[in-house]
């Protein structure tokens, strides 16, 4: 369980943008939407334990998050938070493989290569496993990241436009290896998105003002 409890934030200068209650179960799968400038990667940044808001208390399962020192912070989320960017940040120097060992390590977890391969057959691209990031399709790039989000089974998963950037069929099978991958990790899944192609998918809404 999840839960965002009178959240406010405001930058310097700016005004304080507050954030309605959300409570979120296990597993459950929701869109986040709003305006441009309402808010939403300021929530997501308070959601992923980036940016610690001005207000307010996030609680993921037990954990209330912002109590955390700094290192245990890191590390909560490196186990806890996979999170997927319109775009993919990979090692370029790294294989794939690599670049999802390096994650397991950046949760102070230790290489776990059958990991590796159930997550990159599950995305159907185990057969990229030694390649390097610019040998691959854009396509192929976002279901890396997908895999990275989710190597370390974490209670969270969040994408920030994850399908903005691909054409219809490659969001369409983003949207899809999203979903199951939510399902078959018994993950929460929150998407921030403009694009309407991704709105049918979702009963679940939360929309900032
Ligand atoms: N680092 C910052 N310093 C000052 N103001 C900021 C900063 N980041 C965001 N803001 C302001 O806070 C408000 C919310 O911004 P935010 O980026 O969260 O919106 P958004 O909903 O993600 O927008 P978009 O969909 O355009 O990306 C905006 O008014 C923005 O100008």
């Amino acid at each position: 369980m999840i839960s965002l409890t009178s959240l406010s934030h405001h930058y310097p200068g700016g005004k304080a943008i507050a954030f309605k209650d959300w409570q979120i179960n296990k597993a459950e799968q929701w869109l986040l939407l709003g305006e441009s400038g309402s808010g939403k990667t300021t929530l997501l940044h308070i959601l992923t334990g980036i940016l610690k808001p001005e207000a307010g208390e996030v609680r993921i399962n037990e954990t209330s998050i912002y109590n955390l020192s700094s290192k245990k912070l890191d590390q909560f989320r490196g186990r806890n938070i996979g999170i997927i960017f319109q775009r993919p940040h990979l090692i370029k120097s790294l294989n794939i493989s690599d670049n999802l060992v390096l994650a397991q390590s950046f949760a102070g977890l230790p290489a776990d290569l059958n990991r590796v391969h159930e997550v990159l057959s599950s995305l159907g691209i185990a057969e990229k496993k030694e390649a390097y990031p610019n040998e691959l399709s854009q396509g192929q790039l976002q279901r890396v990241s997908i895999a990275r989000a989710v190597i370390n089974k974490p209670t969270l998963i969040i994408a920030d436009e994850p399908t903005s950037s691909l054409d219809d069929k490659n969001a369409a099978a983003v949207l899809a290896l999203l979903l199951h991958q939510s399902d078959i990790n018994q993950a929460t899944l929150v998407v921030a998105t403009h694009d309407k192609r991704v709105k049918d998918a979702f009963t679940n809404t939360y929309q900032l003002a």
